[in-house]
């Protein structure tokens, strides 16, 4: 029997007009530290996914999103009794105001996504890296 709970988290993919999305560099000292990722974290109790899309993407990049679709979602069972379950949701940011930047100091950039590497990125990130590439 399984009593663990599941984390979601809410990750935001950023995508502009030529097919670039902004991604960051998560800070050394952190699990998966000098990966890349896409903003987002940790949905709150109490918290929609996309309401905590809004919030972080807000806090981390600075950006207030108008337009976004949910894109794929990934689960992953824990790998012991005291972990959660995690259940990622990607969501394709499409509209969105302002100009994102590295709001906490982390080294941001905009990425061609023709040019991704699966590997760069953490694990449960290969599929939806995958699926992105075959839209363009
Ligand atoms: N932001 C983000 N997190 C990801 C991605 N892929 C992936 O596996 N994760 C995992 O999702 C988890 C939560 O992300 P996070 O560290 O950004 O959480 P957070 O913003 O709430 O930060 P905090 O824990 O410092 O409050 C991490 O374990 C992270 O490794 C991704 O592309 N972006
Ligand atoms: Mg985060």
């Amino acid at each position: 029997m399984s009593s663990n709970l599941t984390q979601s988290i809410a990750i935001g993919i950023v995508v502009n007009h030529v097919n670039e999305v902004f991604i960051a560099t998560r800070p050394v000292h952190t699990k998966y530290g000098g990966m890349l990722e896409f903003p987002g974290g940790k949905v709150e109790s109490n918290e929609l996914p996309e309401d905590a899309l809004k919030r972080e993407l807000l806090e981390e990049i600075g950006l207030e999103i108008l337009k976004y679709r949910l894109f794929h979602i990934e689960e992953k069972k824990a790998s012991s009794e005291n972990k959660p379950n995690v259940k990622l949701y990607f969501y394709l940011v499409e509209e969105w105001k302002n100009t994102p930047y590295g709001k906490e100091g982390q080294d941001v950039k905009w990425h061609i996504i023709s040019s991704l590497d699966p590997k760069k990125f953490p694990p449960l990130n290969i599929t939806v890296i995958e699926r992105l590439k075959n839209l363009t």
